[in-house]
């Protein structure tokens, strides 16, 4: 076949898919009207991923999963903002991880809002000016940003979903990197950026900023500054990037959580949930040996394994802890909702945060 002909059945293809794409819209827009009239979720976070599992297990190549995973999504955002126009708050500025992350899980065809704090993107949920909020919650290399588990105790906000993002980050400056005398970023990107750094800039100044995004703001218009931040940033404020992928570890991973007003459903299949919950042992913990491990010993006893666990002053009395747990399983698992069962006879909080989909 000469590339003319091979062109002109690439068209009568694109014609079938747009022909196949409007018909999944406008079922998608039927649903839309079903939920309004029944009061559902407009973003169903386990049937997107139940579509995504079906899509990948059905693909014989040569597509890559991933470029199947990132067609759909938008597929997924065309017919959510059909359903009904979404808001997604985000901790902002523009162009941030967070920013990025949010458009992973919502795609194009969504609102976005950007917040200055994680608190202001709580408020704005909860008040239903947004319909969701995107807030890191943890990276592989830092830990836990503490404010946004904080947060989570005096919440009715639910984790709907979540999102894991590699985390790359680039010196960007218009100035070379001999140059540079100051490095503005957030805390944990400098934090993730320190060896790098140490090395080839032993000199310069390292600033906190309020985001990333910021940082490049900054690094735009000092002379002899740069920024630690991702090529969203760059991008989106037109200054180069002098050294890329400056991270200390390859596999950098933040992972950012979706909540929402009302809890996501079971996905179909065991094993396909996670479960976050926070305990509070109260006085036993300081006075009883074994208060830990029985705080456990509800869980372990019926196989529900525990992915995470880490804890917190409570800021109430000196010592005491809230312990945030991540458990494979849904909410209404009954093996899961003895558990909480067991545990609430002997602690005086046990909060459940929400269940979402494992992958993602
Ligand atoms: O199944 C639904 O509830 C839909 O609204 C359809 C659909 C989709 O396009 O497949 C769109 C948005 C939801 O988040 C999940 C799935």
């Amino acid at each position: 076949m000469d590339l003319n002909a091979i062109r002109e059945k690439i068209d009568a293809l694109d014609r079938e898919m747009v022909a196949v794409l409007n018909e999944r819209l406008k079922l998608a827009a039927e649903i839309g009207k079903l939920k309004r009239s029944q009061g559902g979720q407009i973003y169903v976070a386990e049937r997107e991923e139940a579509v995504l599992r079906k899509v990948i297990e059905q693909n014989q190549g040569p597509i890559k999963n991933e470029a199947l995973r990132a067609i759909y999504r938008e597929i997924m955002s065309a017919a959510i903002a059909l359903e009904k126009p979404l808001l997604i708050a985000y901790l902002g500025p523009e162009a941030t991880n967070t920013h990025q992350a949010a458009m992973k899980k919502f795609g194009a065809s969504v609102d976005y809002h950007a917040m200055a704090t994680i608190s202001d993107i709580f408020t704005a949920v909860e008040k239903g000016e947004s319909d969701y909020g995107v807030i890191p919650i943890e990276n592989s290399t830092e830990g836990s940003v503490r404010d946004a588990l904080d947060l989570f105790v005096e919440s009715d906000l639910k984790i709907v979903a979540q999102i894991y993002l590699e985390i790359s980050h680039h010196l960007i400056s218009n100035s070379p990197l001999e140059a540079i005398e100051r490095v503005y970023s957030k805390d944990q990107a400098l934090a993730q950026c320190r060896h790098w750094l140490q090395r080839h800039l032993p000199h310069a100044q390292l600033i906190e900023a309020s985001s990333t995004a910021r940082a490049v703001q900054i690094a735009k218009e000092e002379p002899g500054a740069a920024a630690v931040a991702g090529e969203l940033a760059a991008t989106a404020h037109g200054v180069p990037i002098v050294a890329k992928n400056i991270q200390d570890k390859a596999d950098n991973t933040t992972r950012f959580f979706v909540v929402g007003r009302k809890p996501s459903g079971r996905s179909t299949g065991d094993g396909k949930d996670m479960t976050s919950f926070v305990i509070s042992l109260g006085d036993q913990a300081s006075a009883n040996p074994g208060a830990l491990l029985k705080m456990l010993m509800p869980m372990a006893e019926r196989g529900i394994n525990l992915s995470k666990i880490e804890s917190r002053p409570s800021k109430k009395r000196p010592w005491d802890y809230y312990f945030f747990v991540d458990v494979t399983g849904h909410f209404e698992d009954p093996k899961m909702k003895e558990a909480l069962a067991d545990l609430q006879r002997f602690c005086p909080l046990v909060k459940w945060l929400g269940s979402y989909p494992a992958m993602s």
